[in-house]
């Protein structure tokens, strides 16, 4: 997609001439504080994604490959209206919400001998069946359901055609190079182009693009068709999560007039200008964060583990979110329904 600013580009310009929201210095030093502490642990290593996740694929194989394609293809808008009434899918003994929500229902069709990470399956699945699949426990179902829909007969059509049906090939084409095979998925996947304007440039987020990048290093170990001599290069991910928890960090402000409307659940539209500032200034703060945790390792002469990069950060700082839902229900998160994060 030329033309576009990268996504690391497009952050430090919207961060550069952000009205309403803010990075704030001391915040990115004690997160970076916070992840020192950490930076030896389970959590900031490749293999975090399936110890600490038991949803995830366990194996490293091109069904494993096929499992994350297809659900980094509907990872986005798991929010509801009201936080008390939402999807739930439980799975194996355990209830599941959000982002888990559509793991759990995945893992399930698969148990229920739904070929759902086929793409000669999904190419051709009828909304009946979607809906089925992605059932909900409680009378909410999951968000989107008709675009998820058209997005997989869209997706699945077009991995047939161009990569023999399996996100594989599509790994294989890229040669070992993240950036490559960012490019690839947007330039193949018209629902992975996650690009908007901001102040007269073409910018882009590619928030899903590069999250698929990350989850097929993660679910592949970093090894063999996974191992990426760029890896380093892709940025956290734009969604709706992360600004949420680096507020609560003290790490990003908001103005008093965007807080106020984000308090009382207004919604922002995608391309929005605040939408565009609050996901531009958290992926340019993540990258502050990495950079100063980067100068504290050093500086405490312990070897960085060539690892740490802004996939493993954002990842921790997700699931920290998901740790801290309770602690953090007084920071709003930015409402935008769409199909992009
Ligand atoms: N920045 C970032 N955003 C992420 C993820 C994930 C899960 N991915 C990895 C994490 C653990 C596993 O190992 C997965 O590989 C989902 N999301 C986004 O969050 C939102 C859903 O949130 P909630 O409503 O609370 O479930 C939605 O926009 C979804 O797109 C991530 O890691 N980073």
């Amino acid at each position: 997609m030329d033309g576009f600013l990268t996504p690391r580009e497009s952050a430090k310009f919207i961060a550069e001439n952000s009205r309403d929201v803010f990075i704030d210095g001391g915040g990115v030093q004690r997160v970076a504080e916070l992840l020192l502490a950490k930076a030896s642990g389970p959590e900031l290593r490749v293999g975090g994604w399936k110890a600490l996740h038991e949803l995830n694929p366990r194996e490293a194989d091109e069904a494993a490959v096929n499992w994350v394609f297809v659900t980094d293809t509907l990872n986005f808008s798991f929010w509801s209206e009201h936080d008390e009434h939402k999807c739930l899918v439980g799975y194996r003994g355990r209830t599941y919400s959000g982002y888990w929500s559509l793991c759990a229902a995945i893992n399930r069709a698969l148990d229920e001998g739904i070929p759902i990470t086929s793409a000669s399956y999904y190419a051709t699945v009828t909304l009946d069946q979607v809906r089925h699949i992605f059932r909900s426990d409680t009378d909410i179902p999951m968000p989107l359901i008709e675009e998820r829909h058209r997005i997989l007969n869209e997706t699945g059509n077009i991995l047939l055609e161009k990569f023999e049906g399996s996100f594989l090939n599509c790994v294989r084409k890229s040669e070992k190079s993240a950036q490559k095979l960012m490019h690839l998925i947007v330039e193949s996947f018209p629902s992975y182009r996650d690009v908007t304007q901001f102040e007269g440039k073409r910018i882009s987020f590619y928030k899903r693009a590069q999250i698929l990048v990350a989850d097929t290093w993660s679910v592949l170990e970093g090894k063999g068709d996974g191992c990426f001599k760029d890896i380093s290069s892709i940025t956290m991910f734009a969604d709706y999560r992360l600004p949420q928890v680096l507020v609560y960090l003290g790490a990003l402000k908001y103005s008093d007039e965007l807080l106020a409307k984000l308090l009382k659940g207004e919604m922002l539209s995608y391309g929005n200008r605040q939408e565009v500032e609050i996901r531009g200034c958290s992926l340019w703060c993540v990258e502050l964060i990495r950079d100063r945790l980067l100068e504290l390792i050093e500086k405490k002469g312990e070897k960085n583990s060539g690892e740490i990069n802004s996939i493993l950060l954002d990842y921790y700082l997700w699931d920290y979110a998901r740790d801290h839902r309770e602690d953090m229900k007084g920071i709003p998160f930015h409402r935008t329904r769409c199909i992009y994060y």
